[in-house]
């Protein structure tokens, strides 16, 4: 049976990369994406604005909606102080399969948690059987469709409090216009958009940051 593409990424990874040393695999992993194959991974243009985001911010607990290969669970974790932690949500068993391996190579699987299922299904367990109070910041990166009713559900479950701050992907492209209409048209969220470019392409991309207003 041929490999997936997303088991040749991993493979890269675990003959290229450094073992326990995020950086590396993150640069091994935008290396083959951009010279081989891409792959729907936040990358490193985008990147950049997530780690300024994250580190603003400075989480105790994180929340990630759609992990892929653990690109962006990795580089989210390495960010993260002693005690803090990211929960990450794949829908996909192959990917959670892949992430798992590549969490663990680069080191930070004390830091992350990754839960497989949908997010209309682990978001609503977050406080009872993940212990989560509040979230402190969401990356929002998971089939566009759901980033609308997940913010809502999110509410619903008083996952959020005053300052929560929410990160969407691929507002441009492929897009999340459900999404965009919700959020900058919701008085109880404060928003602004960083365009940048789809990762590993030149294709205009952004994300937008939305603040919880409580
Ligand atoms: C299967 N699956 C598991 N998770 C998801 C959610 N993510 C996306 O769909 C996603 C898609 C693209 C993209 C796809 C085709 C294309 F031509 C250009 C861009 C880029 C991204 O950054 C994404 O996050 C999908
Ligand atoms: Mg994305």
């Amino acid at each position: 049976m041929n490999q997936s593409k997303e088991r040749r990424i991993l493979n890269f990874v675990l003959q290229n990369a450094v073992r326990g040393d995020p950086c590396s695999v993150m640069e091994t992993i935008d290396k083959y994406c951009s010279e081989k194959e891409w792959a729907m991974n936040v990358g490193d243009v985008k990147g950049v604005i997530l780690d300024k985001t994250v580190e603003e911010i400075n989480p105790k607990v994180a929340l990630e909606l759609g992990t892929y290969c653990g690109y962006s669970a990795v580089r989210i974790a390495r960010l993260l102080k002693a005690g803090a932690r990211l929960l990450t949500v794949e829908f996909n068993p192959e990917f959670a399969a892949i992430a798992k391996q590549m969490i663990e190579f680069a080191g930070v699987q004390d830091k992350v948690k990754l839960l497989e299922g949908p997010s209309e299904v682990i978001i609503p367990q977050l406080k009872k059987k993940y212990e989560v109070d509040t979230l402190d910041f969401v990356f929002v990166d998971h089939w566009k469709d759901r980033y609308a009713p997940d913010t809502i559900l999110l509410q619903e479950c008083s996952l959020l409090r005053k300052g929560s701050v929410l990160l969407a992907d691929n507002i441009i492209f492929p897009g999340a216009p459900e999404f965009v209409k919700y959020i900058r048209n919701n008085p109880r969220f404060q928003c602004s958009t960083y365009l940048s470019h789809l990762e590993y392409m030149k294709v205009q991309d952004a994300m937008e940051k939305a603040v919880f207003l409580g």
